[in-house]
């Protein structure tokens, strides 16, 4: 298994450029499930997750067709589901990825039946799709749970309603909009997720034909239509992906520019970082991070559905705030078991203690280097952060974790000053 090699302490400086989103371009994938048109995505990222998606629609008889190797603009995947032989989604396939389920909305919105693995839980909490499945019932499906997988059908088009998610789901928001757009007449979904992803999936349907009212609200209106086209549409630039090297500009007390991303898709993390001492401006293209000379003081920061702080950044701004002058509360309130970096920062000398659902954080002088090791993609990169800003040297087990949801991540941080490499299977560099 391939382990990544740091040596910190090298202040970053130069150009990173950010790629699409993968967890918008897993929710655009399954669009294609819902015309028999091409659906040709750009700004797509290399990601392992985006290859099992692909896995996952090419299973189902869905055509798709990657451009070859990333270019500057991105990768671009057209897909086309005019023969489509398959409405499962097996166990084997969604296991590894539990973006899997999205398919499920468009299938039985489109084909009127769907089997869908359950994807279970995670190393991050239990992660139940019930919401899913109860806005996919007030649609008119049939639902039922055997054997592990989730059984959908509906005899004809499914029905416009009214439905209240109790719970912000992002996911959940995303199957139900799929679903909603086939469906016969209007439907109304209240406390749904405003993620700019959700904004993403929504412009790209209407650029289809969909007829969507309220996207980036709370309140989504949608007048189902009969068929929808084909369409051409970029991938929403990485948000996660930008606050990360965000984060590493500031742990390293470095410079760094991102191009290819924007300042107001991540406006709470910049808003915590500028009171942490890092000063942040729009660059041409993106946004430039200096934290050169910076004091970075302790920051509390509380996790929350968008526009509030990413969980997807909870990790990441921990590793800072184990580095930065005094102590902050870092307090998680979407998943109930996302610390799991907590006991690997320790080992590198971090000072932090769990309280329930918060983490009190004490900045230390030094991190030290140590071989460590996540169980979950965030909390992977976290300790790749850390390892940046750590004395010596930092061996990052479980690479597969980062290749998830990083494209070429140490290449990006060596252009910029980092002493970072991959080590391969056999210990080579690779
Ligand atoms: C592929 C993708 O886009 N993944 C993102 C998506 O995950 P995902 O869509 O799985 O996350 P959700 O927004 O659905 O989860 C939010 C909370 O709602 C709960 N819940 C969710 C659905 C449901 O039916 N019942 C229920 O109780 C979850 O357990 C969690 O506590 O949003 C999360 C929250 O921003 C991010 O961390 C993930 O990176
Ligand atoms: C939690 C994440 O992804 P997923 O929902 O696919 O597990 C993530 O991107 O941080």
């Amino acid at each position: 298994m391939d382990r990544i090699r740091l040596v910190g302490g090298a202040p970053l400086e130069g150009t990173v450029r950010i790629g699409g989103a993968k967890n918008a371009a897993l929710a655009l994938m399954p669009v294609a499930l819902l015309t028999d048109q091409t659906v040709r995505l750009t700004n797509v990222p290399d990601l392992a997750d985006i290859r099992t998606m692909a896995a996952l629609l090419e299973h189902m008889g869905v055509g798709v067709h990657l451009n070859g190797a990333s270019t500057a603009a991105g990768r671009v995947v057209a897909l086309d589901a005019g023969g489509l032989k398959e409405t499962t989604a097996p166990y084997d396939l969604v296991r590894r990825m539990r973006a899997s389920i999205l398919v499920l909305g468009p299938l039985v919105a489109r084909h009127g039946k769907a089997r869908v693995s359950l994807p279970g839980g995670c190393a991050i909490g239990t992660r139940p799709v019930d919401l899913h499945l109860k806005a996919l019932e007030a649609l008119g499906a049939e639902i039922d749970l055997r054997e592990g997988y989730v059984n959908a059908r509906v005899d004809g088009r499914l029905k416009g309603a009214r439905f209240a998610f109790s719970k912000v789901t992002v996911g959940g928001t995303e199957n139900a909009l799929m679903a909603a757009v086939l469906a016969e007449g209007e439907t109304i979904l209240e406390n749904v997720a405003r993620e700019p992803e959700i904004v993403d999936l929504g412009r790209c349907l209407q650029s289809m034909g969909a007829e969507i009212e309220g996207l980036g609200t709370s309140t989504l209106r949608i007048r189902g239509v009969e068929s929808l086209g084909g369409t051409t549409h970029a991938v929403v630039p990485d948000r996660i992906e930008t606050g990360t090297y965000a984060l590493a500009a500031a742990i390293t007390r470095g410079h760094l520019t991102l191009t290819g991303t924007r300042l107001d898709l991540v406006e709470s993390l910049i808003d915590h970082l500028r009171r942490a001492g890092v000063r942040v401006a729009r660059a041409e293209g993106g946004l430039e991070v200096d934290a050169r000379g910076a004091p970075v003081v302790g920051v509390d920061v509380m996790t929350e559905p968008f526009p509030g702080f990413p969980t997807d950044m909870q990790a990441q701004w921990m590793a800072l705030m184990a580095t930065a002058d005094g102590a902050s509360m870092i307090t998680e309130s979407i998943f109930e078991n996302r610390f799991m970096h907590v006991p690997e920062l320790t080992r590198m000398g971090a000072d932090i203690n769990i309280h329930g659902g918060s983490a009190i954080v004490r900045g230390v002088r030094h991190l030290s280097g140590a071989p460590v090791m996540a169980t979950d993609l965030r909390a992977s990169v976290c300790l790749v952060l850390a390892g940046l800003a750590a004395e010596g040297e930092t061996i990052v087990n479980r690479v597969y974790h980062l290749d998830r949801g990083y494209e070429c991540l140490e290449a990006k941080l060596a252009a910029c000053g980092a002493s970072i490499e991959r080590l391969s299977e056999r210990g080579a560099a690779g």
